[in-house]
């Protein structure tokens, strides 16, 4: 088989090219390609990425478009918590996977977003090429712009495997990042509650 050779895993027209790469690069890294096993391995190498990058092709911000008129004059806090995510740092192209925590202070009298919605979201952005800080900063930014709301806060907590399966081998270490928009900047009180949701995780 040589290296153009199109693999038995059904691609995209579009990642015939990226199939190529990928097994030259497998080939000039010493991978045994000629092995039965490993024949088809740059096509699902590409498939898998593809897959993992999705967030690449879409506006996860298009989730917060379906809402529901409020039911309260006085909306309080909504969070979503135990939310887990894959992303994919951008420096290895390793996932780093947890859970987050994402909450928003809907403007009084504003439409409110189904609940799904917010997980849908939040992993659309974690669904690219990532850093842990810059995820949390879009989260934020999306629930504080598209919904107009009072505030949000996303607590994101998570496994980078370029740090604890290779390099240091951290194994078990985490990464935690806070982003506070609005009021959950500026009032102790709605700061507490984000905190008391969070790690009661209900
Ligand atoms: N701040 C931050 N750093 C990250 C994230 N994901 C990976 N990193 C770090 O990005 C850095 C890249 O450093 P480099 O020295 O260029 O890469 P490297 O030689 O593979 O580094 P080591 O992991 O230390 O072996 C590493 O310290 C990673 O731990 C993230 O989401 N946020
Ligand atoms: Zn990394």
């Amino acid at each position: 088989m040589t290296l153009e050779d199109v693999s038995a895993v059904a691609v995209a027209g579009d990642e015939h090219e990226a199939c190529a790469h990928a097994r030259r690069m497998m080939a000039a890294l010493g991978f045994p390609l000629h092995e039965p096993g490993m024949a088809d391995t740059p096509a699902r190498l590409v498939k898998a990425l593809r897959e993992l990058a999705a967030g690449m092709r879409e506006d996860p911000g298009r989730h917060l478009e379906i809402t529901f008129p409020p039911e309260s004059s006085d909306p309080g806090l909504i969070a979503v918590t135990n939310v887990p995510f894959i992303s994919l740092c951008e420096h290895h192209l390793l996932p780093f996977t947890g859970t987050m925590t994402v909450a928003y202070a809907p403007a009084p009298g504003a439409p409110i977003v189904g609940l799904s919605k917010l997980a849908r979201m939040a992993q659309g952005f974690a669904a690219r090429p990532q850093v842990q800080e810059r995820l949390g900063e879009q989260i934020v930014d999306a629930l504080h712009s598209r919904l107009e709301s009072l505030g949000a806060a996303c607590h994101l907590s998570a496994e980078h495997f370029c740090m604890t399966l290779r390099g240091i081998r951290a194994a078990g270490a985490k990464m935690a990042t806070l982003h506070l928009k609005g009021v959950f900047r500026t009032e102790p009180v709605m700061r507490e509650n984000f905190f008391h949701l969070h790690s009661s995780g209900a």
